[in-house]
């Protein structure tokens, strides 16, 4: 599944993960390959204990792979990079801080200040994100969907060239859900970046991706790695194209039936 491009973000090859040492231990994610390019946005999908997560987490750097290697502009991940943001399906804001701060709070905490630029630069990213009129509110006074709109707006505010989407939305309702798909969508156009984005919702892969990596059940390795030839603005037309409804179908045929290629 690699194409060994040198335009590649995001490479892994022959990634797998044991948490238990132990040799005869199970895998919980196996003999993953993928390349990810510039400004690429590649969701990852599959049953629940599959290793989305764990796969998260090794191009995170918050866990090292037992097998194989995960690089970033060719250099081997061992550590979690500034030009890499996360967004977790929390946004996990501080309730004592205003939005802004919030936005702020990365680099308080990394450099202990920020300047006005910094404060200028998140200013954007809220206006961006339609967050302006919430700047000095508290987190408490925020919609669900808002609060994690502004959990990736903090996620960029390092200008990151990779982004790490674990089920972000995850926790919203459905209506919200969908509304936020298409804001990340906005976002992504005005600030582009390498998305990697984990979720349970196939509607969600196929309505956000360039591609769909497909994993297994434990130990989740490559099913497919389908391309989304959906053209692009995406709206809500896309989702009642037949199209859209044939790519769902496929991925739905891979999680809900036995693990064979189609
Ligand atoms: N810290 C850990 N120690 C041991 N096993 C773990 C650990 N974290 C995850 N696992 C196991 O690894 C497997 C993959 O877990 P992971 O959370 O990556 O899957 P997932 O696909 O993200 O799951 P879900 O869709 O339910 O969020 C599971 O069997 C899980 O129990």
């Amino acid at each position: 599944m690699s194409q060994d491009s040198p335009m590649a973000f995001v490479s892994m090859k022959g990634v797998g993960h044991k948490y238990d040492p132990l040799p005869d231990a199970p895998m919980a994610v196996q003999d993953i390959d993928l390349d990810i390019k510039k400004h690429e946005f590649v969701s990852v999908v599959g049953p629940s204990g599959c290793g989305k997560s764990t796969l998260l987490r090794m191009v995170a750097g918050l866990l090292i792979p037992s097998h194989g290697e995960v690089s970033i502009f060719n250099h081997p991940v061992t550590e979690p990079r500034d030009d890499v943001g996360i967004v977790f399906q929390k946004a996990n804001l501080l309730p004592w801080l205003t939005v802004r701060k919030n936005v702020l709070f990365p680099l308080k905490h990394k450099y202990g200040r920020y300047g006005t630029a910094d404060e200028k630069r998140a200013n954007e990213l809220l206006e961006m994100a339609g967050l302006t009129q919430f700047a000095d509110k508290m987190p408490d006074e925020l919609s669900g969907g808002m609060q994690q709109r502004v959990g990736i707006v903090r996620a960029l505010l390092l200008n990151p060239d990779i982004l790490l989407m674990d089920e972000p939305f995850s926790a919203l309702d459905a209506l919200t859900r969908e509304q936020i798909g298409f804001d990340l969508l906005d976002i992504w156009k005005k600030q582009p970046k390498t998305v990697l984005f984990i979720t349970h919702s196939i509607t969600e892969a196929v309505l956000l991706s360039d591609r769909i990596l497909v994993m297994s059940k434990r130990p989740g390795t490559v099913l497919d790695l389908i391309e989304v030839d959906l053209p692009r603005p995406r709206s809500s037309n896309t989702i009642n194209s037949s199209r859209f409804a044939e790519l769902t179908d496929l991925i739905r045929g891979y999680i809900y039936e036995p693990n064979t290629p189609a």
